[in-house]
């Protein structure tokens, strides 16, 4: 059955799919099948995972142009679109997408909520496609993002809302895709994805944000202005972080290359942060790494003797119980690495090491902390490459 595409419930009788769009389902799921089956294998020197490893440095570190040229390239649609929310009514706004896709839209919910002033809930493509359709309104707004456009739970999200009457907003990295062609409003990003996602999560991100406090601004919410400046100023910290953290992050990589399980928390927007830091990790190498919030850490025996954990904690409300996190790592015979604010002391003598970000607003802060996230998966799948390298020339 492996080679098999899979049905979908609105393949059947009942859904409010016409025969063409049943149609693009099939054709999506088919084409997805076809890629998921062509990932690389868990062979620690599979050469198909090392290319996309390689591929990924020069991505990642190129976000900063990705993020200047995605709003270059929605200069023109982006205002209007932001109209069209700012003068609508709204009960609920949908956020959908899949994988990175979704931890965009669980990083860029914050701003999103504080400029919308209605609650806007992220929420994974099956889930909205399958299971929440009684829930959307022609009051909703729906936003889907998928970089590919192809991700076929995404494209079912965005028809069945456009059933329901809401109105509906695509991004995507892929102009002519499923998503872009179904999708009567667009926005583009201008991301490079030949290796592991980083640009395509980052951009999007950027422009949720830039929409959002456009959206703030149109509606005269407070702090809109303010916030608006202080996105403008992100892409050139995104190269600081980078540059900042590269040496630091490859040398925790090197330390951490020969285990098999990585852990990875936050709370609030940065959230988004630890779902990408453990997605990279599984993209990069054949081993595991799961991402727990830092609240449901403490619920369970969650770190086991010796496994790193990397927890991301901008100063605010999550905080604290960081730092309660911290010490049970510790307590767990745990590692512990931290990534804060500059000038932020909670975690002082409590980490293995303290990964230190400039000062940002923490709606904003996502922006910054997946790049620790995205250095930590490229440089542990380069350690690991290094090690299986090591083991493969003693024979
Ligand atoms: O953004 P897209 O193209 O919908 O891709 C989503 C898929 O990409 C990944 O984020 C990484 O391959 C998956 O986890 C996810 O299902």
């Amino acid at each position: 059955m492996t080679d098999q595409t899979l049905d979908s419930p609105l393949l059947a009788d009942g859904s409010p799919l016409d025969d063409r769009q049943k149609a693009v389902v099939e054709r999506v799921s088919a084409k997805e099948r076809a890629g998921i089956l062509a990932l690389p294998t868990d062979d620690p020197l599979d050469p198909e995972r090392r290319r996309r490893v390689d591929a990924t440095r020069g991505e990642m570190l190129g976000q900063q142009g990705a993020i200047r040229a995605t709003w270059e390239r929605n200069a023109d649609a982006l205002p209007g679109i932001a109209a069209r929310i700012a003068g609508r009514r709204l009960d609920r706004v949908f956020l959908v997408g899949a994988g990175d896709s979704l931890a965009v839209m669980i990083a860029a919910r914050r701003t999103l909520e504080l400029m919308l002033r209605v609650p806007c809930e992220p929420v994974q493509a099956l889930e909205f496609a399958y299971y929440q359709q009684h829930l959307v309104t022609s009051d909703s707004l729906v936003v889907a993002l998928s970089s590919s456009g192809e991700t076929t739970r995404t494209v079912e999200a965005l028809l069945v809302a456009q059933h329901a009457g809401a109105l509906t907003l695509a991004l995507t990295n892929t102009p002519g895709s499923t998503l872009d062609v179904e999708s009567g409003d667009t926005l583009l990003l201008a991301a490079t994805r030949v290796g592991w996602p980083t640009q395509s999560s980052t951009t999007a991100l950027s422009l949720l944000l830039l929409l959002a406090v456009e959206v703030g601004r149109l509606r005269g919410v407070d702090g809109a202005e303010a916030l608006r400046a202080e996105l403008e100023t992100l892409p050139e910290t995104v190269e600081t972080v980078l540059e900042d953290l590269d040496d630091q992050v490859a040398e925790i990589a090197r330390i951490e290359a020969e285990r098999t399980m990585y852990l990875f928390s936050a709370g609030g927007p940065t959230w988004a942060a630890a779902i990408i830091g453990a997605a990279k990790v599984k993209e990069t190498s054949p081993d595991h790494a799961v991402e727990i919030q830092v609240e449901e850490f403490h619920h369970y025996n969650s770190q086991k003797p010796g496994e790193p954990m990397f927890l991301f904690a901008p100063s605010g409300p999550s905080v604290p119980r960081g730092v309660d996190t911290g010490r049970d790592a510790h307590r767990y015979g745990g590692t512990l690495y931290v990534a804060t604010t500059v000038g932020e002391t909670a975690f002082d003598g409590i980490a293995d090491d303290i990964l230190r970000l400039p000062v940002v607003s923490e709606a904003l802060s996502p922006l910054l902390y997946v790049l620790p996230a995205q250095l930590i998966g490229y440089h542990l799948g380069m350690a690991k490459f290094a090690v299986a390298e090591r083991e493969a020339s003693r024979g």
